[in-house]
């Protein structure tokens, strides 16, 4: 097939009908889970169009493959075909606790600027969950995914740059030095906010709720006891609403109003803790959540779970601006299931459905979807939902997604 790329003019994507689409097959269940959703995307992109748009598959290589055939766990060809190709999708990739490599997820966020990690959570009718109304919650998570301690600014205790970071803090900053509990031996990070990546972030969320005709959108955030990170990220997204969008305050602020053609968009803000209690008892007050890069993480599993677990939950790292885009799951490789044919092809497949609609390609994402209802409402299921459904068949990854195109 030949060679055609996305590319992007004028702020919009020119997707051509036979694009190439770099994808990462990712390390653990990846094996599994790749081809069972490859399967689902080419199924629904030939019904959906008579065979006349077709995705021409490119792997690129990443993780533990990458690893094994190149000696180098994230080859600079894979950036470079990402970068070219515009849009691409993963499977999760394995990052050690402690030592070893850092992630090879953030890395590729951070190469090629994908400043929003957009991880949309909603309940899908017959899916098992532990809360007794689950179709209240429907949020669209904006997390920042550049910045905060995600930049990976560490100094372990005990080196030398500890060392060196450690005496440039007790010469520059004495007071802030004292604050340190154990300076003799204490792990050092650094949390980057920046008044631009807050900005760029929230102005995604905000158009994208404007665009959707959202009720609210929730900046979410821990400014009580971080007052110039976390608390700016608030501030400048509040601020941001006023002068680009508008905004007004409502009963004298913070919190804010935007009425357009009719519609009103309350902009309001939630401190993280609180934020995840009030997930489990009024989910239905929370529509869009702008968030930082740590606080995005936690409240994505923490939704999932809500809504029948991270086997379903996907998302996309997006930069609107130059369009660049790489889709994945919120899971991570989950190695003990690794090459059983058992997981949950889920939130890759629905992440798939994010890149179609990503590229315009609607009528192939409301396919997969019709899909993946019909295999849920027929209780056709993998052990996942199996294990919290009654008289449910259990099925094997592939045979899930057999079940998914059997629905379509
Ligand atoms: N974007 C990425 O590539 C990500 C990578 N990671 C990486 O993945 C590795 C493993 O991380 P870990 O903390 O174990 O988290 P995982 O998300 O991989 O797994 C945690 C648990 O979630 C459930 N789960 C995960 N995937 C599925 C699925 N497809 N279907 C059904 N259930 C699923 C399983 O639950 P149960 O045991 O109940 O069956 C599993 O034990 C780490 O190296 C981590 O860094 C983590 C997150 C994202
Ligand atoms: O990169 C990783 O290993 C973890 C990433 C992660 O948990 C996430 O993006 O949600
Ligand atoms: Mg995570």
């Amino acid at each position: 097939m030949s060679d055609q790329k996305i590319s992007i003019s004028n702020g919009k994507l020119n997707v051509p009908d036979n694009p190439t689409i770099p994808f990462i097959e990712g390390d653990g269940t990846g094996v599994d889970i790749w081809p069972a959703s490859q399967l689902v995307f080419d199924k629904a992109v030939e019904k959906a169009y008579s065979g006349k748009r077709k995705i021409n598959w490119k792997e690129v290589l990443a993780g533990e493959k990458a690893f094994n055939k190149t000696g180098n766990w994230m080859p600079e060809e894979t950036l470079t075909v990402f970068r070219e190709y515009l849009v691409g999708i993963k499977g999760p990739l394995t990052t050690p606790v402690g030592g070893g490599i850092r992630s090879l997820n953030v890395a590729l966020r951070q190469e090629l600027d994908l400043y929003a990690c957009v991880r949309p959570v909603r309940w899908f009718t017959g899916v098992p969950s532990p809360v007794k109304e689950p179709q209240k919650t429907d949020m669209v998570i904006f997390r920042e995914n550049t910045e905060d301690i995600y930049a990976g600014i560490e100094f372990q205790e005990g080196s030398d740059e500890n060392k060196k970071f450690l005496q440039l803090l007790k010469d520059n900053f004495p007071k802030s030095y004292k604050k340190i509990r154990f300076p003799e031996n204490s792990g050092i990070g650094i949390k980057p906010v920046s008044k631009d990546g807050t900005e760029r972030l929230v102005r995604s969320a905000l158009k994208f709720a404007l665009e959707n005709k959202k009720p609210s959108l929730t900046l979410v955030h821990k400014g009580n006891i971080m007052k110039f990170t976390e608390g700016g990220f608030r501030d400048w997204g509040y601020a941001l609403a006023k002068n680009e969008f508008g905004a007004k305050d409502l009963d004298g602020g913070p919190w804010q109003v935007i009425e357009k053609d009719g519609h009103k968009l309350i902009i309001k803000d939630a401190i993280a803790d609180a934020f995840l209690q009030q997930i489990l008892l009024r989910p239905d007050e929370y529509s869009v959540v702008a968030t930082l890069n740590l606080n995005g993480d936690y409240i994505s599993d923490a939704l999932a779970a809500i809504v029948g677990g991270i086997g379903i939950a996907p998302g996309g790292n997006v930069n609107y601006i130059t369009g660049h885009a790489i889709f994945e799951a919120t899971h991570g490789t989950a190695p003990k299931y690794a090459g059983q044919d058992k997981v949950n092809p889920g939130s890759v497949i629905l992440s798939g459905v994010m890149m179609l609609e990503y590229m315009g390609w609607q009528e192939a994402a409301d396919l997969i979807i019709k899909g993946l209802e019909g295999a849920i409402a027929a209780k056709k299921v993998t052990y996942d939902f199996h294990r919290l459904m009654e008289g449910a068949t259990l099925l094997k990854c592939s045979e899930f997604a057999q079940a998914v195109v059997s629905k379509m």
